[in-house]
């Protein structure tokens, strides 16, 4: 047994950022889709992602879930180097996305899409054994409180609402444990009440986890109560509080003022 005690934490010490992108370029035939993008994301962050159409968001999500490989810069999850890996080695790293567009079972209920999600043992023996555990049926049941489901169950996918959809998928993420999740306009389609229930779900699932949001409804950017990156012609524009780049002229001239 070793006889090391370990050096106490320096709480002075700012925590190591969990994403760490600096001068991202990426250019498709010629082309900048990103050009010079430098995005630090902390620990149990919440972010919000704004900015025009053709900004380079959806970009940047690919970068960092491997999707697309940047044409330079450094693109870093904790110690890892995002540029070598491909999509599969970085989703088992820690890092979810959601689509906008739901990809769930329909024939199955929540608990069942839930379980499927869960990451069960590999291999046909392991499958033949694989048996619902009490501590994975805890699990499943804390994901459904957590995403507001619990009630809805042995509901078929299928008959869920759009918004109620839109959280199942979340919880089907959280089910991987993510220590990252992306999420790529939410509350697109939703009512209001749904959108502010999803507020506070991202409020509430970051702090365990950091969340990157990329959203146009400015509305529920600001229920998010978030640092807000703005992003335009492949660039970071502004970052700050929803108010501080609400009233950034440049930030009115590219986005908001039109
Ligand atoms: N595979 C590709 N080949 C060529 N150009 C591309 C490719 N993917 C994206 N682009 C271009 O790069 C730019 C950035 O696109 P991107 O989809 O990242 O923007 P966005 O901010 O997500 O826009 P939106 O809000 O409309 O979803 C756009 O001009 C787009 O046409």
């Amino acid at each position: 047994m070793s006889d090391e005690i370990s050096p106490p934490l320096d709480r002075t010490k700012p925590a190591a950022p969990v994403l760490y992108l600096d001068g991202v370029s990426v250019v498709f035939d010629g082309f900048r889709a990103l050009n010079n993008l430098s995005l630090v994301v902390d620990p149990g962050e919440l972010r919000a992602i704004i900015g025009p159409n053709g900004a380079g968001k959806t970009t940047m999500m690919d970068v960092i879930t491997g999707k697309t490989r940047p044409t330079a810069g450094v693109v870093r999850f904790r110690d890892h180097d995002l540029t070598r890996l491909d999509e599969a080695s970085i989703a088992n790293l820690g890092i979810g996305r959601k689509f906008q567009k739901p990809t769930m079972f329909d024939a199955l209920t929540v608990f069942e899409n839930l379980e499927l999600a869960l990451k069960a043992p590999r291999g046909p023996l392991a499958c033949l054994r694989w048996a619902l555990t009490g501590e994975a049926r805890r699990r499943i049941e804390s994901v459904m409180e957590e995403v507001g489901l619990a009630a809805r169950a042995q509901d078929r996918a299928a008959i869920l609402s759009h918004g109620q959809r839109q959280w199942l998928e979340i919880g089907m993420l959280l089910m991987q444990d993510p220590e990252l999740l992306l999420v790529d306009e939410p509350v697109a389609g939703m009512t209001d009440q749904e959108t502010e229930h999803t507020a506070a779900l991202l409020v509430r699932i970051a702090g365990k986890r950091s969340v990157v949001v990329v959203e146009h409804d400015l509305e529920f950017v600001r229920a998010l109560g978030s640092k807000v990156t703005v992003l335009c012609e492949g660039s970071m524009l502004s970052e700050g509080s929803i108010d501080h780049v609400q009233n950034d002229p440049r930030v009115i001239e590219v986005y908001l003022g039109r």
